[in-house]
């Protein structure tokens, strides 16, 4: 089908004027002032008033679910794409937690095919929270080079009562390996690390790269903002030249105890000049679990994917310009990601734009080229819902 949509503010994310976006297949074919396509039926989308966006990337969601910290009964739901479409976002890296032994890599794998069957772009990660890290081929490198789904392995836990403790050479080893895979195959061979509360911090990445070859753009620390003084470390970190990533989903007890909201986090980065080497990023479907200072489980609330743009769009209404604050969600994850014809609205580039009313609102949602919602209602919702 061929689709145009006519006289929409494009975001790519900069700002390139009032045009037409033309859709053929899955693909973004051009972008022009006037487009007209005579003797075949085409699809006009009325763009006026609306402003577009590159689909929405969130690089961290446990789309099987998660949790479980405080015992079975709080091992959180698998995702559901009516939430996906709702936050605006066309493509997805699912990720394990905490639990990967109820939580398989095959299950994980078997959902992010479902979810592409069901209209949306995935990827994942081999492995979870601990190290050694579990895998599907008995390598992490084969799970890279041979499985076209996985990009990257995590979420490796560091600074956390919850990670396995690796030592700095296992650490150095994985990293390694996920580097020369992902150099192999073409892909990004990301280390997603998960960063607990522990006094450490991003200690024993910095030191790493202090003491090997490995670069720093190579790990992808993610809930930077989860307290001030890794929030703060952080900065240093992103000004060495790190990739940080900051967690939408919270809860009001966090802010309370200190963690930077992913709105200002992301205001302050702009701020700072550091906004290329950031990312938001939901923990969508994990748990978000409290502990009291003796890390005794007091409770657990379960991240939402809708909370990615909310956050963007709470920094658009605190005055970050439109073109800068979706870059933390399109073109910067895409580019650290290595996420070929994604993150931009661009000739060539995969078919996947939102369009936002003039509050900033999500109104259509279109992925790989299909709608998936118009004027705010759902137009596709997954097989069971
Ligand atoms: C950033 C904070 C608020 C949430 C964070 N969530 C996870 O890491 C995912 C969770 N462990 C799971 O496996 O589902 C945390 O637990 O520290
Ligand atoms: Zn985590
Ligand atoms: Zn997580």
């Amino acid at each position: 089908m061929i689709k145009i949509i006519k006289n929409v503010d494009i975001y790519m994310p900069q700002y390139i004027g009032k045009k037409d976006i033309l859709i053929v297949a899955d693909k973004i074919l051009k972008v022009d002032k006037d487009i007209v396509i005579d003797g075949v039926e085409v699809e006009i989308i009325d763009g006026d008033g609306k402003k577009a966006l590159p689909g929405f990337i969130d690089s961290h969601v446990h789309i099987t679910g998660g949790g479980g910290e405080g015992g079975y009964k709080t091992r959180t739901p698998e995702i559901v794409l009516s939430d996906i479409i709702r936050g605006g976002i066309t493509t997805v890296i699912g990720t394990l937690g905490t639990d990967g032994i109820t939580r398989s890599l095959e299950n994980l794998y078997a959902k992010a095919k479902a979810l592409e069957e069901e209209g949306v772009t995935t990827f994942i990660y081999t492995g979870s929270y601990r190290v050694p890290p579990i895998t599907f081929t008995g390598s992490i490198m084969k799970d890279l080079i041979l499985i076209d789904k996985v990009i990257g392995v995590g979420e490796i836990a560091l600074s956390d009562h919850r990670s396995s403790q690796p030592s700095l050479d296992e650490l150095k080893r994985l990293t390694a390996d996920a580097r020369v895979a992902g150099i192999l195959s073409g892909k990004a061979g990301i280390v997603n690390i998960h960063m607990g509360d522990g006094k450490a911090g991003l200690d024993a990445l910095i030191e790493i790269v202090e003491t090997t070859e490995i670069p720093i753009t190579q790990f992808y620390p993610t809930h930077v903002n989860r307290n001030p003084d890794l929030f703060n470390q952080g900065l240093e970190y992103a000004k060495m030249g790190g990739f940080i990533d900051f967690t939408t989903s919270s809860d009001p007890v966090f802010y309370e105890e200190g963690e930077v909201k992913a709105s200002i986090a992301l205001k302050i980065c702009i701020e700072k000049g550091l906004e290329d080497n950031v990312t938001l990023t939901s923990d969508g479907q994990g748990s978000l679990p409290k502990f009291n200072d003796k890390r005794e489980f007091i409770g657990l609330q379960v991240g939402r994917v809708t909370s990615l743009y909310n956050e963007v769009r709470d920094a658009i209404l605190d005055g970050v310009p439109i073109e800068k604050a979706i870059k933390f969600i399109t073109v910067n994850p895409a580019r650290i990601l290595k996420l070929k014809g994604k993150g931009q609205i661009k000739e060539g580039y995969d078919a996947d734009i939102v369009l936002v009313d003039e509050d900033y609102c999500i109104n259509d949602v279109i992925s790989k080229g299909n709608i998936m919602m118009r004027d705010k209602k759902l137009e596709k919702v997954g097989t069971f819902e």
